[in-house]
């Protein structure tokens, strides 16, 4: 008899029948109060999972799954479960490290010009019919090239972007990580530092760690009175890594210049949010790896992954590997 698995995301239809030749699979569109109980029902049952990284999936919901055998994220990121958990109940959770690294360096780079050059702001102005006459001192940008790039969490990704900083923009890369990154120094000159002096003497400082206890708030009022008056503030990892509240007082009151984000305490981010008034924030809704070609690599890695996993293959792609009881 084929396992059941719940899809909780659409997915193109040839990564569909993938799915279908190997399992009995229910799918449901995200999880919404319209679908819940049904959603509930199937957990009952299931032995896998898979879908997207905007769905939570709680200890309180994988409570309801008895037969849960393995889950699979289309996502790096892992926050959406509790590891502790999972691996207590000797359950893997697959995920999509690697095939998103450069997309997501090209937005957070991309996240880096559109502040530094008021890329958005001065072309609303164009839009909007204000563009009148030269702009003038007062809305000029900052060079990015040679400047000194800052990136806390010198992962896969964060790598991927002192790469093209290192490179493409002359610039000087310095790192905090919890560990050393001996490629990161040999190949891009990178310095690693403490978070303290980096906060203090980075032009760009990017962020770009795992959401994790460790890594919620690391950086609120106090390393943001650190930073340069000049500095430019990107957040590309999760919106919690961040306090919220304290960026938007640090950009109201000029101690940053400006602040680029990919990610939010709240995703989608209301419209009501004090950031959305701020000209000197550039806000994208989460777009990291969001190209056709690179999230079709993540759906058929977690497609790869799932399959793996229910036939007793975790050797690649599992989060929490080390921690399983198995
Ligand atoms: N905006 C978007 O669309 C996307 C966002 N992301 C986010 O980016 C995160 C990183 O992805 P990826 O680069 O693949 O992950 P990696 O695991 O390769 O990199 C994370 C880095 O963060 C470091 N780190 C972890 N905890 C701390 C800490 N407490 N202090 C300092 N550094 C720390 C790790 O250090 P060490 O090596 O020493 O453990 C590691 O170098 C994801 O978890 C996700 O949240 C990912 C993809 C797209
Ligand atoms: O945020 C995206 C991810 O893959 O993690």
């Amino acid at each position: 008899m084929k396992k059941k698995v719940i899809l909780y995301r659409d997915i193109p239809a040839q990564e569909r029948q993938r799915l279908d030749d190997q399992f009995d699979v229910t799918f449901f569109d995200g999880m919404n109060e319209s679908n819940k109980d049904a959603f509930v029902i199937a957990l009952s049952e299931t032995e896998g999972l898979i879908g997207s990284n905007s769905t939570s999936m709680p200890p309180t919901l994988l409570d309801l799954a008895p037969r849960l055998q393995a889950a699979s994220t289309i996502s790096v990121g892992t926050d959406k479960f509790d590891l502790t958990y999972l691996s207590q109940r000797g359950i893997p959770l697959m995920h999509t490290p690697g095939v998103l690294n450069e997309t997501t360096a090209d937005t957070l780079f991309t996240l880096i010009m559109c502040t530094a050059r008021r890329a958005i702001e001065l072309s609303n102005m164009v839009r909007e019919g204000r563009w009148t006459s030269n702009i003038g001192e007062s809305l000029y940008g900052t060079d990015v090239h040679g400047k000194t790039l800052g990136i806390i969490g010198m992962g896969r990704i964060g790598y991927a972007i002192a790469k093209r900083g290192h490179f493409g923009f002359d610039m000087k890369i310095q790192y905090s990580n919890r560990h050393r990154k001996p490629d990161a120094e040999q190949d891009l000159n990178a310095t690693f530092m403490d978070m303290e002096e980096l906060l203090k003497t980075s032009d760009f400082v990017c962020v770009m760690t795992p959401l994790t206890s460790q890594t919620e708030r690391l950086i609120g009022a106090k390393e943001f009175a650190m930073m340069k008056k000049s500095a430019i503030f990107i957040n590309g990892s999760r919106g919690k890594v961040i306090d919220e509240a304290a960026l938007v007082e640090a950009l109201s009151n000029g101690t940053i210049r400006a602040a680029g984000l990919d990610v939010f305490e709240v995703e989608p981010l209301p419209a009501s949010s004090p950031l959305c008034k701020l000209d000197n924030a550039v806000l994208f809704p989460h777009i990291g790896s969001a190209t056709t070609e690179t999230r079709l690599k993540m759906i058929t890695c977690a497609v790869d992954n799932l399959i793996n996993a229910l036939n007793g293959d975790i050797s690649q792609n599992c989060a929490n590997k080390e921690q399983l009881n198995r």
